[in-house]
């Protein structure tokens, strides 16, 4: 199957490509840059030399042959891809927000009229595989709410409150040069942005409404000095107490048949470079606490790697396909 990769250039572009050389079935053809247009792929993502023989390219929308395409672009610019490749029937995973919400709370959320609206399931597999399943265009989620969601979502027909806490490496923000990601910045500290306004809010709430829950949802992410990596607390406040084994065996059950969710103690460093996300719960004595943490790479099941999972549901291939390697340890 031959793939287009719109927006190679960035972090999930790469992460894509890495991936997806060890895919049974699917061969990157296009690569899509406009600054880089013409170059090697190494020139961008070094790691892939040898590996990869690509050049990037910038053809026009219309110009796009391949029989699948990843969106890897930023949020208000995957909309003016979206409708055409869905004219054409060419199966889409969007890794930007442009579809993940209802046209109203996009809206609101970006502060941006969207232009070229349509409903696209919410590609998370865990709990909307079914719908993926039968998709052509999927919405993949953002990469903190892919945690908060997967942390909290076992218990979210319980809750009344869940505060979601999250601590992400600086690749969330991008390849360009900014403030976020300027080394001097970041390393040797710990900072909290947009402690109650940040955009991803409005997935979580999204989704554990979704799960048939009455929670009311709160967010407040962390920079972190490390590369890649979201760690996420979820402190969910119940109706009624629960014991920590109560907790443990709702997990397990709820989790016993996906192979990307691992019960245990949730680590950066034991889920980076993969599609994992483990997850570890406790329940506070004498009290209706539950703790529940998450760790996730950002790029692979906070973005590259989830996409590929959605498109592996899409077409038929085996879930886990390309998505097999190893996480990085330590
Ligand atoms: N980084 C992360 O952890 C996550 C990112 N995402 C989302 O995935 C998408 C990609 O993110 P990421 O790879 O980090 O972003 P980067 O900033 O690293 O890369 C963005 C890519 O989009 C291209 N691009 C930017 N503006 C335009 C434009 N106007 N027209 C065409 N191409 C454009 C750039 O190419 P060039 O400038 O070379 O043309 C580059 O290849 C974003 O929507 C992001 O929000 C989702 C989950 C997690
Ligand atoms: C460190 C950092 O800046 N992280 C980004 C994560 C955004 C992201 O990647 O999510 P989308 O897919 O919705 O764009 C942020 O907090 O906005």
């Amino acid at each position: 199957m031959d793939i287009a990769i719109i927006g190679a250039s960035g972090y999930t572009g790469g992460d894509l490509i890495r991936l997806l050389l060890t895919h049974s079935d699917a061969d990157v053809v296009a690569a899509t840059s406009r600054k880089e247009d013409g170059q090697s792929i190494w020139k961008m993502h070094p790691n892939l030399k040898g590996l990869c023989e690509l050049k990037f390219s910038n053809p026009g929308i219309g110009d796009i042959e391949a029989d699948f395409v990843f969106l890897a672009v930023p949020h208000t610019v995957a909309m003016n891809y979206a409708g055409e490749l869905k004219e054409k029937g060419i199966k889409t995973v969007d890794l930007s927000a442009d579809y993940r919400l209802s046209k109203e709370i996009y809206e609101k959320t970006y502060g941006v009229e969207h232009k070229a609206y349509f409903e696209a399931p919410y590609g998370l597999p865990e709990i909307h595989r079914e719908e993926i399943r039968k998709a052509g265009f999927v919405a993949n989620p953002g990469c903190f709410p892919t945690g908060a969601t997967l942390a909290a979502a076992p218990l979210a027909e319980k809750a009344n409150t869940i505060i979601f806490d999250s601590k992400t490496g600086v690749s969330g923000a991008g390849a360009n040069p900014s403030a976020t990601n300027q080394y001097s910045n970041v390393a040797d500290s710990l900072k909290a942005y947009k402690w109650t306004g940040h955009r991803h809010l409005a997935e979580m709430k999204q989704e554990i409404k979704g799960l048939g829950s009455k929670a009311v949802c709160h967010f407040t992410p962390h920079l972190l000095p490390v590369n890649r990596g979201i760690l996420t607390t979820a402190h969910i406040l119940l109706d009624e107490p629960m014991t920590t084994e109560e907790v443990s065996e709702t997990y397990e059950k709820f989790y016993e048949k996906e192979f990307f969710v691992r019960m245990q103690d949730p680590v950066l460093a034991s889920v980076r470079g993969s599609n994992f996300c483990d997850i570890a719960v406790e329940a506070e004595n004498e009290s209706t606490r539950v703790v529940a943490v998450s760790a996730i790479d950002n790029l692979v099941k906070g973005a590259s790697g989830q996409a590929i999972q959605n498109m592996n549901i899409m077409c038929g291939y085996k879930e886990t396909d390309g998505l097999l390697s190893a996480p990085i340890f330590p």
